[in-house]
């Protein structure tokens, strides 16, 4: 099922997805911003700040933030780019629903079918909304384009998001791009990241140095910033505590960002509480070290699907293959 619907505190717009089995998922059209993903059993799965700004031009804290044209500092726009500010529409007229989107290379086509009439998005509950340039856009970033995000709630839960950038312009454009991901986890200090070993990261907590993660597997004690480039397609977060496991699989997304602002950095934000860092994690589907050139027509396509499933882990005795394979 897929609602509409006004939010009582805040009063923004958002809509919310119900899968047969009971699984859900919010999406607010301020920011194209997925703000809740909940399990059949009811346990939120993305972390949203108790402080979290309900008001343009603060972006949502927490959620899935879309970072375009621009991921962080990388270029002369605000931080992160403006969509993630800005209200988006959604799509009267979506492309073919979620199966054959994927990997496929039809999403051009449009469609008149509406999404709650689609038989297989009675199943797989999906909403395309759109972020188009207005004037205010073309002041800062002079160049005409088609952000679409189509977000699925897939049977058993699994949350995809697809997002497309279309070049409706005369000239070359150049972007950067990351699905800004806040997981919710029990506590930061017992969660541990596989997929990203061996791999160079630019360090944005110290200019973006070039350095090769060292470790087995990364853990968390103190703030860290990490831009890992040319990642796998799949990455998984297990969560010791709750015995969860993450696993974030994604395409056209080549690098992967990791953050917690920790303690220090947690007091100096607004719409942060002191002591929620204990509680998140980023994990960000990016595309960051390699800008992405769009030619006019032209179109780009990045995927992220995210799944939780019970973590088969126990201290001391991980086997990275049992997440990471298949
Ligand atoms: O506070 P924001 O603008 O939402 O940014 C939050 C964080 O986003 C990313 O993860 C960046 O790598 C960080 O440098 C930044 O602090």
């Amino acid at each position: 099922m897929v609602e509409l619907v006004k939010d009582g505190s805040t009063g923004m717009e958002k809509v919310v997805l119900r899968e047969p089995g009971g699984a859900t998922a919010q999406v607010h059209l301020y920011g194209g911003h997925v703000t809740s993903w909940k399990n059949d059993k009811g346990e939120e799965l993305l972390f949203l700040s108790s402080k979290a700004i309900f008001k343009p031009p603060k972006a949502i804290r927490g959620g899935i933030p879309i970072c375009f044209p621009q991921f962080g500092t990388f270029g002369s726009l605000e931080q992160h780019g403006f969509a993630r500010n800005r209200f988006w529409v959604i799509d009267p007229n979506p492309p073919p629903p979620p199966t054959a989107l994927t990997g496929g290379n039809n999403g051009n086509g449009t469609t008149s079918s509406n999404n709650n009439n689609n038989s297989s998005s009675k199943h797989q509950p999906f909403v395309d909304l759109i972020l188009k340039h207005g004037e205010d856009e073309h002041k800062i970033w002079p160049h005409s384009f088609e952000l679409c995000l189509r977000v699925v709630l897939g049977l058993g839960g699994d949350l995809t998001l697809i997002t497309r950038v279309r070049n409706t312009d005369s000239k070359n454009f150049t972007f950067t791009f990351a699905l800004h991901t806040y997981l919710s986890v029990s506590d930061v200090s017992e969660v541990r990241i596989e997929g990203l070993e061996t791999l160079d990261y630019l360090d944005n907590l110290k200019d973006r140095e070039r350095f090769t993660e060292q470790g087995n597997a990364i853990t968390f004690d103190a703030e860290v910033d990490r831009i890992y480039v040319g990642t796998p397609t799949k990455i998984a977060i297990i969560d010791h505590e709750k015995k969860r496991t993450f696993v974030l699989k994604k395409e056209g997304l080549p690098d992967a960002v990791v953050w917690n602002p920790w303690e220090k950095k947690a007091r100096a934000m607004v719409d942060f509480g002191d002591e929620e860092y204990k509680h998140m994690l980023c994990v960000e589907a990016a595309a960051v070290e390699k800008p992405i050139t769009l030619k006019p027509g032209e179109e780009w396509r990045g995927r992220q699907e995210l799944s939780a499933v019970p973590s088969s882990y126990f201290s001391g005795q991980l086997d990275p293959s049992k997440v990471l394979q298949g």
